[in-house]
């Protein structure tokens, strides 16, 4: 007997899932014959006799579906996994780990706070040990190993110093901006006063000087500018690349905010290159705070669409990408939807399919000029396909088979995936790594 008092009904309801939990079959069906609702009562551990709802949880946030897989009861687990609304099962939540995409590592550290510090920005960029980035039509300057174009080569980021760039960066046209400063190794509780050395601060400028002349600036073998972003801007190590990702986006903002988008008036650099102001006096903008002022990012939601089976998935291709390529489909958050709404109004807009449920996977700034992309798993719920001729050239399923042989087998594979730079390569192989038909 327990300390409290139970009511009538309580006691009731632990006697009868304690006669479940013994199998005691008669005393089950004695109790169920006075109280039917029995099946579905809820008792202090937050069990029910038999779980008749597979998306109620116990007390520990276990669904039935979780249960039969922890105690390894395999058929049990594909039993509830299998059932029409089955589609939430294909998402599998609890297995996704965080993942890190090309673009996104942060090697710096940004110090937003320092960029209204005008006399500390000044004395950071003369200091020798400052590291520099040129770009020239937004694109950085960057040396590579030997003369080879190939997608395999990597490319390396050319650092300048300020006695090498100085000049430059005097000229009307150059826009500097402030990245960070390296992140410590092992970070110090002392500042700069106490007499600890700072880590250097990166920057990073764009200018229109002649291209072949800023080349003989610099001493790394075989540099040059690259002409393709979206293609050579993906020969980069994850360190450099995370910088890229900043420096590239804000550059391409100021190149093309020379104006106030409220008044026309011309607008200059402020904060470290992170804010652009209107120099019309007048302006509505320099009256609180407004969005035009800043960097812009645009959202985009970029999904892989998993047939309701689990064992296929949607890949679309655009006209200019590479013969045989598919990705996943991808669009533009709108104003005042969110990314779950962007995801099944994409995937119809442009395959026809319809979308249920939706689950976030990761991010990838995407720098060309400035998305982050949104990326996400989808559960179609209609499988028939009807192209947007004017987004898309073609969509079709894919089977699991079709992918692994497209990302790990040489041989004649039925689609070519996007290079594995691209959070839709990442999304793609996430969901291979996933059990089938769960
Ligand atoms: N990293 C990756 O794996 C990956 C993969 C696919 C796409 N992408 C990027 O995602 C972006 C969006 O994908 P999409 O082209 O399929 O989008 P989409 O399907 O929304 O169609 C693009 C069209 O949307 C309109 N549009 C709406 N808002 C826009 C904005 N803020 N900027 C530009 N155009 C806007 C334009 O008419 C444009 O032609 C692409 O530009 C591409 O760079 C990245
Ligand atoms: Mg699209
Ligand atoms: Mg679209
Ligand atoms: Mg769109
Ligand atoms: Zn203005």
């Amino acid at each position: 007997m327990t300390s409290y008092q139970l009511s009538a009904k309580d006691e009731m309801v632990e006697k009868f899932l304690d006669a479940a939990a013994r199998g005691d079959l008669s005393q089950v069906s004695t109790l169920l014959s006075h109280v039917p609702s029995l099946t579905n009562q809820t008792g202090y551990s937050g069990w029910t006799a038999l779980i008749c709802d597979k998306f109620i949880v116990n007390s520990s946030s276990q669904t039935a579906y979780d249960i039969a897989k922890f105690w390894g009861h395999k058929h049990i687990a594909d039993l509830l996994g299998q059932t029409d609304d089955g589609c939430q099962r294909v998402l599998l939540g609890s297995h996704i780990s965080p993942q890190e995409n090309y673009f996104s590592r942060e090697t710096l550290d940004r110090l937003s706070g320092k960029r209204t510090d005008e006399a500390w920005l000044e004395a950071k960029q003369r200091k020798p040990d400052t590291v520099y980035l040129m770009f020239s039509n937004l694109s950085p300057m960057v040396s590579t190993p030997q003369e080879d174009n190939s997608a395999a080569v990597e490319s390396k980021l050319c650092r300048f110093t300020y006695e090498t760039v100085k000049d430059l960066l005097q000229k009307p046209a150059t826009v500097l901006i402030f990245l960070g400063v390296e992140k410590r190794k092992n970070p110090s509780p002392y500042s700069s006063e106490e007499g600890i050395q700072e880590t250097p601060a990166w920057f990073a400028f764009s200018t229109d000087e002649d291209a072949a002349e800023l080349l003989k600036l610099c001493t790394e073998r075989n540099c040059s500018f690259p002409k393709m972003p979206n293609r050579d801007l993906l020969k980069l190590n994850e360190e450099e690349a995370g910088i890229v990702a900043q420096a590239r986006s804000v550059l391409a903002w100021h190149s093309r905010y020379s104006f106030c988008p409220t008044c026309g008036t011309s607008t200059k650099p402020e904060e470290g290159g992170h804010k652009r102001i209107c120099l019309n006096s007048e302006c509505r903008s320099l009256k609180g705070v407004h969005n035009t002022c800043y960097p812009r990012v645009d959202p985009v939601v970029i999904m892989l669409v998993i047939h309701p089976d689990g064992n296929q998935c949607l890949l679309g291709r655009k006209k200019i990408f590479p013969a045989r390529m598919f990705s996943c489909l991808a669009g533009f958050v709108e104003p005042g939807e969110t990314f779950e709404d962007a995801v099944r109004r994409e995937v119809e807009e442009e395959s026809g399919v319809q979308v249920g449920p939706v689950q976030y996977i990761s991010c990838q700034p995407w720098p060309m000029p400035s998305n982050l992309m949104i990326g996400c798993f989808a559960v179609a719920i209609s499988t028939d396909i009807r192209v947007d001729e004017n987004e898309i050239e073609e969509a079709r399923w894919f089977t699991r088979q079709q992918v692994i042989d497209s990302l790990f087998r040489e041989a004649s594979p039925a689609f070519i995936a996007p290079p594995r730079q691209t959070i839709a390569h990442q999304l793609i192989r996430h969901w291979i790594g996933m059990n089938a038909n769960l």
